[in-house]
């Protein structure tokens, strides 16, 4: 036992008991020998204690103060043993455990409460049984997914999300029915411009049919025939937006063969389309995802394109990434690459096996399998998925890794100073870039993405070492810098010879022979099924190509022009004075081919025109209303109208903007405005069995909403090419005169009926061409559809290029006779022969003839 030693004990500091580990209830009774001084330590007064009688709650708390003051002490480690130790804290355990086990459970309690506060939370996903009563029958596929599902975010059907920086896309999850019993159709897509690779996509595809007839007696899954595409021939709309409806209710599976161009192919455009529809937030993503699947190969030429760094196949790649990205990752066969000049074929029999392997596995399973490489399994796409959901939302594209970026956006219009050429350029830039694109159609309303500030390194429109360079060239084109042509029309030679001159010299005075036809800009924004350039001109919805500038497409289409007409002068039939009179060019037609106001520089181009007293016609597609608004002086402007509602639009213009309509419509607004400044033209190329029947209603209704001045309506001009016919037009689609009269007739009626003031004026019966007026070009009875050209000169000259003259202020004297309606519109000064040069009588069939079928 020990004795005290003195009568307060002072407890070494590291043994002081902290006022909260004693109870209130127990201490409570205490006054004097036990008291908690200011800092809370316990003084126990020993002395006392010993004397103090005990109430049955102090005696236990006076053990263990005893207790506790013997472990404090010295005295048990000086000798004392330890069972003495073991029984004091046995003590101190029955005076406290109360305490003890309170303030123990206290902590507990807190310990539970923070953690609940702060750790992180995990989404507690609650499937309400309802949901599990209709889920879809699981196939063995996608039990084998299964466990890659697991790792997959569920995609919120909240609203979405703004996001700024790098988005990272969540993966997935796949909920689509596996429905084993819809037929099985290969669609394989193909460009080609030097026609290797068509011949090796037309050779491929009698393969193709019998490994799927092999595949479906295999698989006893149905298989339909396999279908071969011509990119250059198709809308992408039909089939890279969604895929095609199909009366077979097919489930697709796509192919691509496809060379790689560093030059301006339709492989951009393609391309561009594929980036258009996955950033565009009225598309699904993975608008594409309904697919079985799609493998693509490439083609190269590893001489020039060594290797993938340097640009072999970079389009290929390029196709695979965005396929991936709109099918949601369906990448059923890894891209297979082959160099035309070596190991194609090779390459190509690799990766045939292959596709045609995972193909019979799709269709026997619904799945292309589990993740390994080439599933299209999200592990195996992920570097695709790097700030590609963006929800619509901005977006900073985060590709500067990838050797061969997509394009750009500038970021401002100072940018294009970088584009313009400021030399002499021989073609090809070499570069394996893809072109930066700008849209100027909706510049400066959006920038989506921003674009790092780089040197821009973009392509020429038709660089001079191109296949479409020679075949334009082969065509009796001169392309002027990298993307402005002029040719001298079959007009043009036949006025010179005396033979007749166009329809515009009978409706408004234009010598044939002073004529230039030219456009700035070779690439268009449609693909008309009667334009007879498809395949061989540029077309695309952004201008991403370097600018020329203007003064050096002015002396370089006057040149070519020139060179052209100089030409003609030992050619049998020339006449001395109109030669002579066609080395001074009076008139130009921007409407050669491509689409005039796709040029930046346009207004500036018009201006040199003028300057030199050359008059402008110039006609435009109605696609771009931004730079139609932004349209200066021009003689005369026509706006292509080649249907009266949105479906026949499409089907006959093939637009490559997906608010063609939209832009359409506003065009017409724009002209409408314009009316009193300009003089404004609806030309109409009727085309049977596209947009002439019972569209004169349709047409009508597009007059009262631009109430041009003038409408030119014109038969088509069957040209014969392959493209025409793909597009399903052949000579049955060209209306004869007599169908051209009656439409027109039914339209004035039309027009008539609406209130509206126009009337049959003139018509050149040889083009089959008929103009109707406004009766502003009405005076005295007589009509003055033709035009002073010195007076609008003068007008110009005086009030410049935004001047306020009106169209009837450079109206020209009354329309000869001879080209007013139901005379013909021939030029007596000339003669008409046929194909051997004889004279021919003019006999024109303007009623239906007995028998005919309208
Ligand atoms: C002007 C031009 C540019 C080319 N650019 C590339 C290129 O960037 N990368 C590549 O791998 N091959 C390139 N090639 C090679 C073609 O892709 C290859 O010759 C292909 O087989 C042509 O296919 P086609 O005949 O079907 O058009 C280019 C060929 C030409 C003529
Ligand atoms: S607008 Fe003219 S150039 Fe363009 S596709 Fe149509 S017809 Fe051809």
């Amino acid at each position: 036992m020990f004795t005290p030693s003195s009568s307060h004990f002072e407890p070494p500091k590291s043994h002081s008991l902290k006022s909260r580990d004693i109870d209130d209830s127990v201490h409570g009774g205490l006054t004097s020998p036990a008291k908690f001084s200011v800092e809370g330590t316990l003084k126990i007064d020993f002395a006392t204690l010993h004397h103090r009688e005990q109430t049955p709650v102090q005696a236990p708390l006076m053990r263990a103060a005893l207790g506790y003051r013997r472990l404090c002490s010295q005295d048990w480690l000086s000798g004392l043993g330890p069972g003495t130790a073991v029984a004091d804290l046995v003590g101190l355990w029955h005076a406290h455990r109360t305490p003890l086990i309170l303030c123990a459970l206290a902590i507990l309690v807190s310990i539970r409460i923070y953690l609940h506060l702060y750790e992180e939370t995990e989404e507690l996903i609650a499937l309400p049984k309802v949901y599990q009563k209709h889920a879809p029958p699981t196939t063995s596929a996608q039990t084998a997914r299964g466990s890659l599902d697991k790792k997959t975010v569920t995609k919120s059907n909240g609203p979405r999300r703004i996001k700024g920086g790098i988005a990272r896309k969540p993966s997935r999850e796949e909920k689509e029915n596996v429905d084993l019993t819809r037929p099985v159709k290969v669609l394989v897509f193909f460009s080609s411009v030097k026609t290797k690779t068509e011949t090796f996509a037309r050779d491929y595809m009698t393969r193709l049919g019998k490994a799927t007839e092999q595949l479906a007696q295999e698989t006893k899954r149905e298989f339909l025939k396999p279908e071969l595409h011509d990119l250059s021939e198709i809308d992408f709309e039909d089939f890279f937006v969604s895929p095609p409806k199909s009366n077979d209710d097919a489930v697709f599976f796509y192919l691509f063969l496809l060379p790689s161009y560093n030059i301006d192919t339709i492989n951009d455009t393609l391309l561009q389309h594929m980036e258009e529809t996955h950033h565009d937030f009225r598309v699904d993503t993975a608008s594409l995802a309904p697919l079985l699947g799609y493998s693509v190969f490439g083609f190269g030429d590893g001489e020039g394109w060594p290797n993938e760094a340097e640009g072999f196949c970079f389009q290929a790649k390029e196709l695979d990434k965005w396929m991936s990205k709109l099918t949601g990752r369906k990448r059923a066969y890894p891209i297979g690459m082959g160099d035309m000049k070596s190991d194609h074929a090779e390459r190509f029999e690799e990766w045939a096996a292959g596709v045609h392997e995972t193909i019979g596995q799709a269709a026997t399973t619904g799945s292309l399998g589990d993740g390994v490489r080439g599933s299209g399994d999200a592990i195996e796409s992920d570097q695709e998925d790097i700030a590609d959901e963006d929800d619509g939302e901005v977006v900073f594209e985060d590709d500067e890794n990838d050797e061969n970026e997509t394009p750009r956006a500038l970021d401002d219009l100072e940018d294009l100073g970088k584009m313009i050429r400021t030399s002499g350029n021989d073609g090809n830039t070499g570069s394996q870039k893809a072109p930066l694109a700008i849209d100027f159609t909706t510049y400066g309303l959006s920038t989506k993405k921003k674009a790092q500030p780089q040197a821009p390194v973009v392509k020429e429109m038709v660089a001079k070492n191109s296949p479409t360079y020679a075949a334009l060239t082969k065509q009796g084109y001169a392309i002027v810098g990298s993307h402005s042509g002029v040719k001298i029309c079959r007009w043009t030679k036949s006025a010179l010879r005396g033979r007749g001159s166009c329809y515009k010299y009978s409706l408004y005075g234009i010598n044939s022979h002073q004529c230039m036809e030219t456009t700035p800009s070779l690439s268009c924004s449609n693909k008309c099924v009667f334009c007879w350039r498809h395949g061989t001109n540029p077309v695309g919805t952004t201008w991403r190509w370097v600018v020329d500038p203007p003064e050096m497409i002015f002396e370089g289409v006057k040149e070519g022009h020139y060179k052209k007409i100089k030409m003609m002068r030992g050619v049998p039939g020339v006449r001395a004075e109109r030669y002579a009179e066609a080395l001074r060019i009076r008139h130009c037609a921007l409407s050669l081919v491509g689409e005039p106001i796709f040029y930046p520089h346009i207004n500036e181009f018009l201006a040199m025109l003028h300057a030199e007293r050359i008059s402008s016609f110039l006609v435009c597609n109605a696609q771009h209303p931004d730079q139609l608004a932004a349209l200066r002086a021009v003689t005369q402007l026509y706006v292509s109208i080649d249907a009266s509602n949105r479906e026949s639009l499409r089907k006959i213009d093939r637009p490559l903007h997906r608010d063609f309509w939209e832009r359409f419509q506003r065009c017409l607004d724009i002209l409408r405005e314009k009316r009193f400044r300009h003089r404004t033209v609806f030309r109409l190329t009727l085309v049977k069995g596209f947009n002439v029947e019972d569209e004169a209603e349709g047409y009508a209704q597009l007059v009262e909403r631009g109430m041009p001045c003038f409408v030119e309506v014109k038969g088509v001009t069957y040209c014969g090419t392959s493209t025409s016919s793909n597009a399903g037009l052949s000579m049955s689609n060209v209306p004869f005169y007599w169908e051209v009269c009656e439409f027109v007739k039914a339209l004035e009626r039309r027009l008539h009926a609406k209130g509206l003031k126009y009337g049959i004026a003139a018509e050149h019966a040889h083009s089959c061409c008929i103009l109707l007026a406004s009766e502003r070009f009405k005076v005295d009875g007589k009509w003055r559809t033709h035009i002073d050209y010195k007076r609008f000169f003068e007008l110009l000259e005086e009030r410049g290029p935004d001047g306020d003259w009106r169209p009837e202020d450079y109206m020209g004297e009354p329309t000869p006779e001879w080209a007013l309606w139901g005379n013909g519109g021939f030029d007596p000064r000339d003669d008409r022969v046929d194909r051997k040069g004889r004279k021919i009588e003019n006999v024109v069939v303007r009623e239906q003839p007995p028998g005919e079928v309208w």
